[in-house]
């Protein structure tokens, strides 16, 4: 029986997993999937309407009406919905809905590969391949920064770098501190820390580990 091939590529914010993500999606030719694009939609839509970051019911109702395939990363990607996803992203029926529909555009074939917090450990435990992103903090927040710069800073709000080191670093605190799918490394992750690693050399060492993990099935 043919399955569904799985790359789960977890890690922190600006790491430089959904760089990775879609450029190995090209390359072996599956569907990619930024999860935090769901909790990012479902922030944006909470933001949007005057309502609470964290009531509950109103946040999971938000989550059923997410559209996995129109997710417009344009919008989405502002920097105060960055802070806010993972707000929202601490409640577990908010987790349970989005991750149903995760796991859906997973399991399809021919595979694909997925990036957030918790696809290694908690959506696709199964994946073939795990891989964990990590880079230093100020290595994430020039990245970010660098971003802000590039859009124009569209949010209007002060990104400056020390605003966005700063929460880079409480945003790190509270996805890996809270009690459902903390961002951690699943056990049978490989890590890839991108500090000093161009694009280029990241994407290099990512296939390497991916063509390692497929040779016991090709
Ligand atoms: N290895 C790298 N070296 C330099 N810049 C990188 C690297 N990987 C990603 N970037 C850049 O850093 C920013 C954040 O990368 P991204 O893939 O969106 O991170 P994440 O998905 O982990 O939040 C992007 O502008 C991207 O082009
Ligand atoms: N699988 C995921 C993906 C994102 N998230 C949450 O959503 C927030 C935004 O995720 P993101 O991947 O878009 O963030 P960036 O890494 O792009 O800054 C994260 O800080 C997490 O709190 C999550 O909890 N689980």
């Amino acid at each position: 029986m043919t399955e569904p091939f799985i790359i789960a590529i977890d890690g922190p914010a600006a790491s430089g997993k959904g760089t990775l993500s879609h450029r190995i999606a090209q390359v072996l030719g599956l569907r990619h999937l930024d999860t935090g694009l769901t909790y990012r939609a479902v922030a944006h839509a909470l933001l949007s309407a005057g309502e609470p970051l964290d009531d509950e019911a109103t946040a999971v109702a938000a989550a059923k009406r997410i559209d996995l395939g129109a997710l417009e990363k344009s919008v989405l990607a502002q920097h105060k919905i960055g802070e806010a996803a993972s707000k929202v992203a601490v409640m577990s029926l908010v987790r349970s809905t989005l991750v149903e529909q995760q796991r859906l555009f997973a399991n399809a074939l021919p595979g694909a590969v997925l990036d957030g917090r918790d696809i290694g450990t908690v959506v696709c435990p199964d994946a073939q391949v795990k891989l964990y992103v990590i880079a230093s903090p100020q290595v994430r927040a020039r990245r970010r920064w660098a971003e802000v710069q590039e859009r124009g800073n569209l949010s209007g709000t002060d990104a400056s770098f020390e605003t966005i080191l700063a929460d880079i670093e409480a945003r790190d605190a509270r996805d890996m501190g809270r009690a459902d799918s903390p961002l951690k490394p699943a056990q049978d992750a490989t890590t890839i820390d991108t500090s000093d690693m161009s694009i280029d050399a990241a994407f290099e060492a990512a296939m390497q580990i991916i063509e390692q993990h497929r040779k016991p099935n090709a």
